[in-house]
């Protein structure tokens, strides 16, 4: 028997945001899975507890298990011995199929079906429990607005008039729709560039937040794992378990040297992977919504001492950050979206909120929250002053 079997942190730790729960807990005894023709075990007799309703991620080295480990539980991998419970029951002899609909399951790239639209993708599950056409629809259009995609722009398009990320969504969708308690992740944002990483790391946290659903993500970086996880499994060859608990103790005290090495050596900046955008006083901003007078914009920002407005569409989100010259020589306030406007959630990690400035070139950025409403600017010099006290928190 493998030694660590629960979080060394009890799931009442304060560490652990307190949510809604619809997720169950998952209970592995001894789970072992030995591919033919190899020498050792790929999983070897691995015990671990995943409380209900928790985000806990897996990482490890290349080919330690976390993805075999991962696909045992939904069974498209055959466990050799051991046995596994959801909530308590014993499914490991219960019909793949049965299981596969209490356990989401999304991949890198969505792994959308090509040939039909997002609406019949996100509906394949549903309509295959026999719910009809008229529930099918309505729960489609739910779950797009709850991943952040209008409906009425994106049900009838097909996956190739998608980009990435916006293909991850509708994976992630579509892993929702018969509202499962357990979500499998397998690298889902593997695949995406670093920006719309953070921005699908961002949705994800939020629509936990409004779930609460047990989630078991498989990932290859360390950050999306302090970022994502209320806690997190470090595993060794053959998913032994090296070290299972929260990012922050892990950070603080990481239990071997080679859980050390992988934390890396800038355990002080991994610090800034904890802090989030929202735990930062973020700066209040004169906004103007489109069509209305340039120049009364124009005057308030200039009375608050700021030289930019945000500007913000019909749902309250910032769509461009004019200065007071560009906003000067329009009469209303326009419509124009900035492409390169650097947006970040306030769930964001700090890191990402510097990212996001470096590779926009710009000295802040605009933070939004809940249905990506405006919330506030966050400036690179007050990114600064949070790493500064950070680093004289560590220094004692
Ligand atoms: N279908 C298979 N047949 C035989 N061996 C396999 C099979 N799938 C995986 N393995 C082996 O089992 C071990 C664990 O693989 P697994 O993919 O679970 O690791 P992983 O930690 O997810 O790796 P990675 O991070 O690279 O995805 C590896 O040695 C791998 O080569």
């Amino acid at each position: 028997m493998s030694e660590t079997t629960t979080p060394e942190t009890p799931a009442s730790d304060a560490a652990v945001p307190q949510r809604r729960v619809s997720g169950v807990a998952i209970r592995l005894d001894g789970v072992t899975k030995h591919y033919p023709g190899q020498d050792r075990p790929a999983v070897d007799d691995v015990d671990l507890e995943i409380p209900a309703g928790e985000t806990v991620m897996f990482v490890g080295p290349s080919g330690c298990g976390k993805t075999t480990l991962l696909k045992m539980l939904n069974r498209l991998i055959e466990p050799s011995g051991g046995r596994i419970h959801l909530d308590g029951e014993d499914v490991t002899d219960q019909d793949p199929d049965k299981l596969r609909r209490r356990i989401g399951y999304v991949i890198q790239a969505g792994g959308l079906f090509p040939h039909m639209t997002v609406a019949t993708n996100i509906g394949l599950v549903p309509r295959m429990l026999g719910w009809d056409k008229p529930r099918t629809a309505t729960r489609v259009d739910e779950l797009l607005d709850l991943v952040g995609l209008d409906p009425a722009v994106y049900r009838d398009r097909y996956p190739r008039e998608l980009s990435g990320g916006q293909q991850q969504r509708v994976g992630v969708a579509r892993a929702l729709a018969a509202d499962p308690p357990v979500l499998l992740m397998d690298e889902p944002f593997g695949a995406v560039d670093p920006v719309t990483r953070l921005r699908l790391q961002d949705e994800l946290l939020r629509i936990q937040e409004e779930l609460g659903k047990t989630i078991v993500f498989v990932t290859h970086d360390f950050d999306e794992a302090v970022k994502l996880g209320d806690r997190i499994v470090v595993f060794d060859i053959g998913a032994r378990v090296v070290q299972y608990d929260t990012p922050d103790a892990i950070l603080a005290s990481p239990a071997e040297e080679y859980v050390a090495d992988f934390v890396g050596a800038g355990a002080t900046l991994k610090q800034l992977t904890l802090t989030r955008v929202g735990d930062v006083e973020l700066e209040q901003v004169t906004t103007a919504a489109v069509g209305t007078d340039a120049a009364a914009a124009v005057a308030a920002a200039r009375a608050a001492g700021q030289d930019f407005v945000v500007v913000l569409d019909e749902r309250g989100r910032p769509i461009s950050w004019p200065t007071l010259a560009e906003l000067g020589r329009a009469t209303t306030v326009p419509a124009t979206v900035d492409p390169r406007l650097p947006v970040v959630g306030v769930r964001s990690t700090l890191n990402d909120a510097l990212d996001t400035m470096l590779a926009a070139s710009q000295g802040g950025v605009v933070v939004t929250g809940r249905r990506e409403a405006l919330a506030g600017v966050l400036k690179v010099e007050a990114v600064m002053a949070a790493i500064r006290r950070s680093r004289a928190e560590v220094a004692g």
